[in-house]
């Protein structure tokens, strides 16, 4: 069976009379990879991720398969595409377990006997080295725990297409390449559509297929990681000098030199120790 595909066209979004999405369109983003949605603050990158989740208004297109996801309502939409947000849980009085189970079952396609239900969530906690915490409060947990709990809560859906807004910011470096890891596996396993906003731009171009660069709610590069992820793209939207070259075990590596100012002209930097 082919691998399902999310096709967004001319796509516009924003708030009340602000709009900060204007007539994008995107080449098919298809299962079974992972696209990183990166670039600097404000560029529209949760906008974008929340359009998709039927959580922004939208006009134009977005299409999954034969679906026009923007004709759906919200059961219709959370039946198929799962959405874990930037902020972390609420502090509320409920077991990660239970939290889990939740999600699971208040989503249209949620398991359909309890028994069912509660060894999908365990399996979730598991995927994700949290089964120890399944029957810890929410309200008693760290600020990565919630996140890795925030992350079961979304996943245990078995969603066609998981939208992750910025899900390792509160992860220490062995936990964010767990998940980069198991989110690239699960995509691969399930042949699903990921669609991940990051911040770590040595990350989105360790475990994403394909990365897409937003500037000022447009487009500014997309492609797989090596041919979106160049000096050229981090001066020009990331305004800072930079070398990117491949390390010895072949993966991209992004040496920031400096920070340029608005006109691309070098700004005041730290000068390196001296040797
Ligand atoms: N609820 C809102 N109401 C009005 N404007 C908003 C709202 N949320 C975001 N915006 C504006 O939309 C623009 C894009 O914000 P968005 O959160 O999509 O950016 P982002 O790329 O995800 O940024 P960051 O990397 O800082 O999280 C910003 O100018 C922001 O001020």
């Amino acid at each position: 069976m082919a691998p399902p595909a999310l096709r967004i066209e001319g796509l516009s979004a924003g708030y009340g009379r602000r709009r900060v999405i204007s007539d994008l369109s995107l080449p098919a983003i298809e299962g079974g990879g992972v696209t990183a949605l990166i670039g600097p603050n404000a560029a529209g990158k949760t906008t974008l991720l929340r359009s998709l989740a039927g959580l922004v208004p939208a006009r134009g297109s977005i299409r999954l398969d034969e679906v026009e996801l923007t004709r759906l309502s919200v059961a219709g939409h959370s039946a198929r595409v799962a959405y874990m947000p930037q902020a972390l849980p609420q502090r509320v009085a409920l077991t990660v377990l239970e939290a889990t189970l939740s999600a699971l079952m208040s989503s249209p396609d949620g398991a359909s006997d309890v028994a069912e239900a509660q060894s999908r969530a365990l399996r979730a906690l598991e995927r994700l080295g949290i089964s120890d915490l399944a029957m810890r409060g929410l309200d008693e947990l760290s600020g990565g725990q919630r996140q890795l709990a925030s992350l079961a809560q979304s996943i245990v859906r078995e969603p066609t297409v998981l939208l992750l807004d910025e899900p390792t910011s509160a992860l220490d470096i062995h936990h964010q390449l767990r998940v980069m890891q198991f989110v690239r596996e699960l995509a691969e396993e399930r042949g699903i559509i990921v669609v991940i906003v990051l911040h770590d731009i040595a990350q989105a171009a360790r475990y994403a297929t394909r990365v897409v660069v937003m500037k000022q709610g447009a487009v500014a590069a997309d492609g797989p990681p090596d041919a979106a992820i160049t000096p050229a793209m981090l001066a020009d939207v990331y305004k800072v000098a930079a070398r990117v070259e491949r390390c010895s075990h072949g993966f991209l590596q992004i040496m920031v030199d400096r920070a340029l100012d608005e006109a691309g002209v070098q700004a005041r930097s730290v000068a390196p120790p001296s040797t």
